[in-house]
């Protein structure tokens, strides 16, 4: 069986990257993905961005629609508090595969569990079957066409409290209108927009923060 991109990510990192240190394996992700083969990590440049909003918020309870090769919940997961926990869901085996190991390379295996399914199917399931009352930070990032549903799926699961915040990637590119239209109408979100660049390039992107007003 051919070699995936995800997994020549995976080797790179453990061939070079420092074990146990997070940052070091954002790092190699990165410089991999910069030199080598282009990857929708979502990246140093809106890496910031999330560390930004992500410490704004210090949250307890996180939630990640999207884990890909998990440069993201490591990335989340070093600037947790302790005691505090992430949950990432993450719909394709064989990405949820690299992310594990990954995650385990960086040491933040304690405060990441990987879920694999559909969103849709894990996000009704999260207070009964993974004792989740409330979150306080979504990063979603999956697939665009699911932004807006999901976010409404969370909304009648009970899932968020006055002040959860949710930071959605590639709402210019590849966009997500619908859900940019869902949260800064409905009434229900106070919206920031980070403008930025797709991961690795100088095509336009943004991401964008919407905190829940409660019901
Ligand atoms: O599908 C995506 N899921 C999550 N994040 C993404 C992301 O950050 C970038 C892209 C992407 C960006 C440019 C392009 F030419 C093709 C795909 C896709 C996803
Ligand atoms: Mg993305």
């Amino acid at each position: 069986m051919a070699q995936s991109k995800e997994q020549r990510i995976l080797e790179f990192v453990k061939e070079n990257a420092a074990k146990g240190d997070p940052q070091s394996v954002v790092d190699h992700i990165d410089k991999y993905c910069n030199q080598k083969e282009w990857a929708m990590n979502v990246g140093d440049e809106k890496g910031l961005i999330l560390d930004k909003v992500f410490t704004e918020t210090n949250p307890t309870t996180v939630l990640e629609l999207g884990t890909y090769c998990g440069y993201s919940a490591i990335r989340m997961a070093q600037l947790m508090k302790q005691g505090s926990r992430l949950l990432t869901v993450e719909s394709k085996p064989e990405h949820a595969a690299v992310a594990k190991q990954l995650i385990e390379f960086a040491g933040v295996q304690d405060k990441v569990q990987i879920l694999e399914g559909a969103t849709e199917t894990i996000i009704p399931s999260l207070k009964t079957k993974y004792e989740v009352d409330q979150v306080d930070f979504v990063f979603i990032d999956h697939f665009k066409n699911f932004y807006t549903s999901d976010t409404k799926l969370l909304e009648k699961c009970g899932l968020l409290k006055k002040g959860s915040v949710l930071l959605a990637d590639n709402v210019v590119y590849p966009g997500a209108p619908d859900f940019l239209e869902y949260v800064r109408t409905s009434g229900h979100y106070d919206c920031t927009n980070y403008p930025s660049h797709v991961e690795y390039s100088d095509k336009l992107d943004a991401m964008e923060k919407a905190v829940f007003k409660g019901n």
